[in-house]
């Protein structure tokens, strides 16, 4: 069982609070002048991965309060709880490992007295065997041509996970083109069968429940597809692999379970590229790659585990989330990598963290006085420098941003990574010291402005600064790399949900919609009108009856 404190009770949150009047009117850039020594303070290195934590609104004081805070809310005793496969997931009575799915030391973990090691390396060779015969060509086709195409068919953490992780490691892709469809608006699926040949695409069914509406109505077009195309039924087991942990359902589907590669329910969905929902991942960059970014995840779960609280890289991040959006009262939390690969890094977060921390209810059952998780987003740099930094730079609210960068790139051509990484050492730089009236006042004075102008310009061109970063430089977007970043906010956001003593690894949240779609669909099959509803989803309903 989980500890169930509510963190505003401790006297840590008490000292924070006294604490926090102090912090608030101090400036950045005054206690970079006051203490010199911030960056070997406030940074951590791990392997191939730096977190500069500096300039945040921080001193060793607030980093001392929130350490203790870790103290009187149990963060250790959970993590433990964790890694030794307690039913942490008490609201759904399921023990949370995928923490085990790395396990690369091999180590036994107990569910229910039971090692669940040998049956994840079991699939795990499963997987090699498959997807080195599929990138080899052994695996043939229908008409005994080797697979060109794979369509990875999945939603929510089935999707997001494999397209995020594909797209980051791209520069170590094969020749399979892979797809994902998850979206059930027809056009997704329209558009992919539209580019691919059947007799040469594999399409993989990624679904932990094998019941999702979106994933099940894609699945079976994706099957009408192939047999229009002149398959057989006889055919299909050629053609679809199933990435689940319901065996029943994948055989009614009609997909022979021995093309079925498990997962238990342990593994959450937003938390399973790590498990069998990986194919794709091992398809697009071999399986060697995939076992790489395991191993990468492996090394962050151990130095989660093991390292002290105030060189641990995802306590750090996860209580300095803490202080923004319980003290600041920051509502977001941007992250923003300087690698066009990271593209879907921030989207795949989203789910990562807003699903698991997006509660109002405590572990007690009872609403929260606080604020819980923050909304995520964030778009590559330096594209985002020129659409929405404006607001974080000179806007009224306060984003905390993760900058992520790669020391090297994958494609050096010219002077680009040099020209990016300027921006991304830049960016946190005039965040955090902004530009005084002063500085304003003497620029404009310099570019021979007269009195009358400076005086009216001025007031827009300056930046209040003090804006907080955590700034992550990596040496290079590799497959271990990328497995310890993921792995290191999976652990932020568990160390968050403990703090906050929330339940962070059901989704209750989704269910609602999910119902009421199923209770409307019938009467959108109907043509009759419809008045069961308040009258603007009755509104809605009728016009879009008439207008179809
Ligand atoms: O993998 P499945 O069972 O099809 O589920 C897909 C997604 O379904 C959503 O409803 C859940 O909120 C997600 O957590 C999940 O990842």
């Amino acid at each position: 069982m989980l500890p169930r404190i509510n963190f505003t009770d401790t006297k840590s949150f008490q000292y924070l609070t006294d604490h926090f009047i102090d912090i608030s009117g101090k400036q950045l850039k005054d206690l970079f002048t006051e203490d010199p020594a911030r960056f070997e303070k406030f940074s951590v290195q791990f392997n191939d991965i730096m977190l500069d934590y500096s300039k945040n609104r921080i001193t060793d004081k607030t980093m001392a309060l929130l350490i203790q805070l870790t103290t009187e809310c149990g963060l250790k005793e959970a993590i433990n709880a964790m890694f030794s496969g307690e039913a942490i997931n008490e609201t759904e009575g399921r023990a949370v490992l995928h923490t085990a799915l790395r396990n690369q030391s091999n180590l036994e973990v107990l569910v229910d007295g039971k090692d669940v090691m040998p049956d994840i390396n079991e699939v795990l060779g499963k997987i090699e065997k498959f997807t080195d015969a599929v990138i080899s060509g052994t695996w043939k086709g229908y008409t005994g041509k080797a697979i060109t195409d794979v369509v990875n068919i999945g939603i929510g953490g089935s999707d997001l996970g494999p397209v995020m992780v594909t797209e980051a490691l791209k520069a170590y892709k094969n020749h399979l083109n892979l797809h994902f469809v998850s979206n059930v608006d027809g056009t997704h699926i329209a558009e992919t069968l539209k580019t691919i040949n059947a007799e040469t695409t594999l399409f993989l069914i990624a679904s932990k429940t094998f019941t999702t509406q979106e994933t099940m109505a894609n699945a079976h077009s994706a099957r009408d597809w192939f047999l229009a195309a002149g398959a057989a039924e006889a055919d299909v087991a050629k053609h679809f692999a199933a990435l689940s942990t319901n065996a029943k359902a994948v055989s009614a589907f009609g997909i022979d379970t021995a093309n079925m590669f498990g997962f238990w329910d342990w593994v959450g969905g937003r938390y399973s590229i790590w498990s069998a929902i990986g194919t794709s991942i091992a398809l697009g960059v071999g399986f060697q790659n995939f076992k790489a970014l395991l191993a990468g995840a492996h090394a962050m779960d151990n130095h989660f585990k093991n390292t002290e609280f105030d060189q641990n890289i995802p306590v750090i991040l996860g209580l300095l989330g803490v202080w923004y959006n319980n003290f600041f009262e920051a509502e977001t939390n941007a992250i923003l990598p300087y690698d066009q690969y990271m593209h879907r890094f921030a989207a795949y977060f989203q789910q990562g963290d807003m699903e698991s921390n997006g509660k109002h209810v405590d572990r007690n059952g009872n609403d929260v006085s606080y604020e819980t998780g923050p909304i995520i987003w964030g778009e590559p740099g330096t594209n985002g420098q020129h659409a929405f930094y404006q607001l974080i730079h000179q806007g009224t609210k306060l984003i905390p941003c993760d900058f992520i960068a790669p020391a090297q790139s994958h494609n050096p051509l010219g002077e680009h990574h040099t020209l990016l990484l300027s921006n991304f050492f830049a960016q946190t730089e005039a965040l955090m010291n902004g530009k005084s009236l002063e500085e304003v006042v003497a620029e404009l004075k310099e570019s021979g402005k007269s009195d009358e102008e400076i005086e009216k310009l001025a007031p827009f061109k300056v930046f209040l600064g003090n804006r907080p970063t955590n700034s992550i430089l990596v040496k290079k977007i590799t497959p271990e790399t990328l497995g310890s970043l993921i792995a290191m906010y999976e652990h932020k956001i568990f160390v968050q949900g403990i703090i906050w003593n929330i339940f962070s690894f059901d989704q209750w949240g989704v269910e609602l919609g999910k119902q009421l779609a199923s209770k409307i669909l019938p009467e959108l099959r109907s043509d009759d009108e419809v008045q069961s509803h308040d009258s603007s989803t009755n509104g809605l309903i009728n016009l879009y009856k008439n207008w179809r």
